[in-house]
């Protein structure tokens, strides 16, 4: 398999600025990222590092005054495409071929689910709509593929549940349903953007292993975004470490958890429980992730990070550096530790 095989997405040097009366505010600051087919990519960071804004970049649905710039290659595997990149930031927000892709090659399923359906429809018709628009036009194959997915996110009476609306399901209920929409049309590519933080933990268990399950059943890619890093761990074949609109740590999971490198991931990791450090206190970060806009020069992390040299780190833009294959970090004192090391970008 070639490189180009393995991955079904790549994002080159993406930035979503949104021009507004006091600045711009740079909510995704220029991120390279690489989904692998069937793998499933975390992304964590705490509230306000651009998170969700990166998966409305892939959507192309940031909404205005936000503007895209970069590369954002989607490679389809089929008849038509053989493989070859489409551009999605090249593509028009409202096109047909955005359209196409969103909710059919790529779907996404939310944090809260009374935003992906709407109040007034049952359930079912929500469903069906979504099967007629991208893989039927037949009513009744929809309606067979619209029984058969909710019984495989473990939905009971599916055929009842279609003809209900939304309200009328418990909040784990509605998470299933959405994730049905989601997957009705088959998608490549899957993005979670916190879909469990509203969930009680068992639900929260359920439905993460729902995603684990269709994702190694359907050979789909994940793009799992969350502020918990334990769901990381779960989730996750490669991290990304989102800081400030920046990927500051980049690698798979195991490095991740293992070797962590960045002050930031240092600092995620130590305010977490973990089994085995009963003893040591948890630390949360001192501070909070500063508003992107009219930053001052250097690390983003600055002024929060206990590493961080005057006159060094607050000097110019941090470049990314390979410290390992495949583990990347945007930190100079990381830098200063591995002299040795290659400088990324
Ligand atoms: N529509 C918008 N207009 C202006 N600024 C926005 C808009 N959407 C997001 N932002 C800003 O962009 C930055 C990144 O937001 P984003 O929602 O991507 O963060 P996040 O990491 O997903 O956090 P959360 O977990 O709270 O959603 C924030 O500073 C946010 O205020």
């Amino acid at each position: 398999m070639s490189e180009h095989d393995a991955i079904i997405l790549e994002m080159k040097d993406v930035k979503v600025h949104f021009h507004l009366d006091e600045g711009v505010l740079k909510a995704v600051d220029g991120i390279d990222l690489q989904i692998k087919r069937g793998k499933t990519l975390g992304i964590v960071g705490e509230s306000g590092c651009g998170k969700s804004v990166t998966a409305q970049a892939i959507l192309r649905i940031v909404p205005k005054p936000g503007e895209v710039v970069g590369d954002i290659n989607l490679y389809r595997n089929d008849a038509n495409h053989k493989n070859e990149a489409t551009n999605l930031t090249n593509l028009n927000p409202r096109g047909k071929e955005i359209r196409d892709i969103r909710g059919g090659e790529i779907a996404m399923i939310f944090q809260e689910p009374m935003k992906a359906f709407s109040p007034i429809h049952s359930i079912g018709n929500q469903i069906m709509e979504a099967i007629l628009l991208h893989a039927t036009e037949d009513k009744e194959e929809a309606y067979r593929i619209a029984v058969d997915i909710l019984k495989k996110v473990g939905m009971s009476n599916p055929e009842q549940r279609l003809s209900e609306y939304p309200h009328q399901l418990s909040g784990g209920m509605r998470q299933r349903a959405m994730i049905a929409m989601a997957l009705s049309c088959n998608p490549s590519i899957l993005i979670a953007d916190e879909p469990t933080t509203a969930l009680d933990v068992t639900v929260q268990a359920q439905v993460l292993q729902l995603i684990n399950d269709l994702k190694s059943n359907n050979d789909t890619s994940v793009i799992f975004i969350t502020h918990d890093l334990g769901v990381i761990a779960e989730m996750s074949d490669d991290v990304a470490v989102m800081y400030l609109g920046k990927v500051v740590e980049y690698t798979d999971v195991d490095s991740l958890f293992y070797n962590p490198k960045h002050p930031y991931t240092k600092a995620l990791m130590n305010s977490i429980p973990a089994i085995g450090r009963e003893n040591k206190r948890l630390e949360s970060i001192e501070g909070t992730v500063p508003f992107p806009m009219n930053l001052p020069q250097g690390c983003g992390f600055y002024s929060r990070c206990k590493l961080a040299v005057d006159g060094v780190c607050n000097v110019s833009d941090i470049p990314l550096i390979q410290v390992s294959k495949g583990h990347t970090v945007r930190c100079l004192m990381v830098e200063a530790e591995h002299k040795e090391i290659e400088v990324v970008s």
